[in-house]
C-alpha cells in the first residue's frame, strides 16, 4: 500500500543560470516521493500569473497534484536566482514576500496533513507570520503524524526561534553538517563534534532521529537509543547540489515509511541524493530502479571518520 505523505511549504521557479526548473524543497521533496510509488500530496501557494499557472502546469507534468495549492490574489509566485560555482555548489538568492508566505488553513489542508502517515516541512516557509501560523496549526491538527524536518536554512531565511520552534514540532530531523553548526551556535548548543552535537540535539529537543549528509562524505544517522550509522559518499561526476537534499530526505521517508531498516532507508536516501547531483536542477527524473541499480554498481566511495 502507497503511504500517504503530505509536505507544507515553497513551490516556487528556481531560475538556474541557463533556464528555470520547477523547485522548492517540499515540491522536490513530493515529486520524488511519488515517482517511488507513495502518495505524495503538496500544501502550497502561487500567485495569480503567468509563472503560478506555468507551475502548476510543470508540477502536473511532473505527476504531482495541484489540488492544494492555493492562488493568491496580492503575492506573485515564489522565485529563487541560483547561482552555481565551480564546484557545482548552489547559492540561492530567495525572493521575498510571495505568494508561498502566505498560505492559509482550510480543511483540505488539515485532512491531508492529519490523514498522512508522514509529514515534511523546513524553516524558509516560517518567514512570515502566515504561512508560519498555517503550519503550527496542521501540526497541531496531526498528533499522530510522523513530522519530519528539513531544515533546509537557506541565507536570510531563519532565525534562531524559527529553527527552535521547528526542532520542538519535529520527530526526525534532516540536516547537513553545515546546518547542524549553524543551529548549535544559534540555539547555544555545546558538542563540536557532530556526533555528539547530534545526540545534544536529540535529547534537548525530544527527537527520534537525526539525519546528517556530508556532502560528498555520505551521511549518517543517530536515533535516540544511541544507534548510529553511517553512509559513504559516491564520487559522482557533479551536476549541481540543487535538489540534492530533498531527494535524500524523500529515498529516507519512503524506506522508513514502509517499515525498512533505518540502515536501508539512510543508505537508499543516500544513493538518491548523490545521483540527483548528477544532474542540474532538482527535478530531474530519476526512477527507484536507476537508483537501486546505482547502488550495486561497485562506486568508489569516500570516506570520514568520526571522532567518537
Ligand atoms: O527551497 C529552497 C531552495 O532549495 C531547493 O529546494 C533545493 O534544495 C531549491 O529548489 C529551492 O530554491
Amino acid at each position: 500500500m502507497p503511504k500517504k505523505i503530505a509536505a507544507f511549504g515553497e513551490l516556487l521557479w528556481d531560475l538556474l543560470p541557463n533556464r528555470k526548473v520547477l523547485g522548492g524543497a517540499p515540491a522536490n521533496f513530493i515529486y520524488r516521493i511519488n515517482s517511488f510509488g507513495d502518495n505524495g500530496t503538496l500544501l502550497s501557494k502561487v500567485g495569480n500569473d503567468k509563472a503560478g499557472r506555468e507551475a502548476r502546469e510543470a508540477l502536473k507534468r511532473l505527476g504531482v497534484s495541484d489540488e492544494n495549492i492555493q492562488t493568491d490574489y496580492e503575492f506573485p509566485t515564489g522565485s529563487v536566482k541560483v547561482k552555481i560555482d565551480n564546484f557545482g555548489n548552489a547559492d540561492y538568492n530567495i525572493i521575498t514576500d510571495v505568494a508561498y508566505d502566505h498560505i492559509e488553513i482550510n480543511a483540505e489542508m488539515i485532512d491531508a496533513f492529519s490523514q498522512a502517515s508522514c509529514v515534511c516541512f523546513g524553516t524558509l516557509v516560517q518567514r512570515y507570520g502566515i504561512s508560519k501560523n498555517t503550519l503550527r496549526e496542521l501540526i497541531h491538527e496531526s498528533p499522530d503524524v510522523v513530522k519530519f524536518l528539513d531544515i533546509n536554512l537557506r541565507n536570510n531565511c531563519y532565525t534562531a526561534a524559527s529553527i527552535e520552534e521547528s526542532l520542538k514540532m519535529a520527530n526526525i530531523l534532516k540536516t547537513n553538517d553545515e546546518e547542524l553548526l549553524i543551529t548549535k551556535n544559534l540555539l547555544n548548543l555545546k558538542h563540536e563534534n557532530l556526533k555528539e552535537l547530534a545526540q545534544e540535539t536529540i535529547e534537548k529537543y525530544n527527537l527520534e532521529i537525526i539525519l546528517c549528509t556530508l556532502g560528498s562524505n555520505g551521511a549518517f544517522c543517530l536515533t535516540n537509543d544511541d544507534v548510529f550509522y553511517y553512509d559513504s559518499g559516491y564520487q559522482i561526476s557533479l551536476g549541481d547540489t540543487v535538489g540534492s537534499g530533498d531527494a535524500f530526505s524523500a529515498g529516507f521517508v519512503h524506506y522508513y515509511m514502509n517499515d525498512r531498516p533505518i540502515e536501508e532507508a539512510l543508505s537508499f536516501g543516500n544513493a538518491a541524493g548523490a545521483m540527483v547531483a548528477t544532474t542540474t536542477g532538482a527535478t530531474s527524473p530519476i526512477s527507484k530502479e536507476e537508483i537501486l541499480d546505482f547502488m550495486v554498481i561497485p562506486h568508489n566511495r569516500n570516506s570520514v571518520r568520526f571522532h567518537q
